[in-house]
């Protein structure tokens, strides 16, 4: 069976968008991870999927795939490339479009200028809602990694994330400590861990090492987890600047229960098929 598929990356967060709505097929896991390889497969990040919604009120369902096959609740850069493909596809006329995920709701605008908003819905803190391993929450928690002590703070966008403050992102050791944190035991279902470097209240440098791909060169869902995170500890005000290696994001974010707003590009490279096991 060959399956159609559009190369897309958001700040150089790289996807194979698919869409189930027009075509059928089964992707498992072990074919995700296949397609996932950047000399054996196509290549990704992460796999997005367009499918049916099953709630009436939404115009789609879309599901998130990391390269290791996982699929996860949320993907902040993958939802601009999600408008762009339904809009490209002639899936919708909407420009305004209502999408279910396994972490909630999202709404994406596709703006005029080809910036594109995603309400992101209110960033979580409650340790349960990652889930990680707390009695309480807290603004910031001490996590042992390797006998180090790390201070962290965490937030859920319908995925989970891990904030470190660093003075320097290019001195972080995101090789070392991005693997030890992803998969450390307090956190049952793994993490995405962002280093945070805070230029001034309104920017910050970022790198991510995402769960289930590694580092990338820029991750959504994590930029607006270190912002509400810095937001919430006094560093940043509304709207931050997020400086990623891939490009920069705005996040506008007034606190409380209030809805993040991220804002950002989102690229088609190519159309492709490929033949599927
Ligand atoms: N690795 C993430 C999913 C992709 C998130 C990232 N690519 C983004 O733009 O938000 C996780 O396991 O929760």
């Amino acid at each position: 069976m060959l399956l159609h598929f559009t190369k897309m990356h958001g700040l150089g967060n790289d996807f194979m968008v698919v869409d189930l709505v027009t075509q059928r097929a089964r992707l498992d896991n072990a074919e995700v991870r296949r397609l996932a390889d950047r000399r054996f497969g196509i290549g990704f990040d992460q796999l997005l999927v367009v499918e049916p919604p099953r709630n009436p009120d939404m115009d789609f369902r879309y599901r998130i795939y990391n390269a290791d096959g996982s699929e996860v609740e949320n993907c902040g850069n993958g939802a601009r490339c999600f408008a762009r493909f339904v809009l490209d596809k002639r899936l919708t006329h909407k420009h305004q479009i209502r999408v279910e995920t396994a972490g909630g709701p999202l709404t994406l605008d596709v703006h005029n200028d080809n910036q594109i908003s995603v309400d992101m819905g209110a960033p979580r803190f409650a340790p349960q809602a990652l889930p990680f391993d707390a009695p309480d929450e807290q603004l910031t928690y001490r996590l042992d990694v390797d006998g180090q002590s790390h201070e962290i703070s965490i937030a859920s966008m319908g995925n989970p994330h891990a904030v470190l403050i660093v003075d320097s992102t290019e001195q972080a050791p995101v090789e070392r400590l991005g693997p030890a944190i992803e998969g450390h035991p307090r956190f049952p279902r793994r993490v995405n861990v962002g280093f945070m470097q805070v230029i001034s209240p309104g920017e910050i440098r970022l790198r991510v090492y995402e769960r289930g791909s590694g580092e990338t060169l820029a991750c959504g869902t994590g930029a607006c987890a270190a912002v509400a995170c810095g937001i919430r500890r006094g560093l940043l005000t509304s709207p931050v600047k997020v400086h990623l290696a891939g490009g920069s994001l705005k996040i506008d974010w007034d606190g409380g229960d209030s809805h993040l707003i991220m804002t950002g590009p989102a690229e088609r490279v190519y159309d492709g098929r490929v033949a599927l096991r």
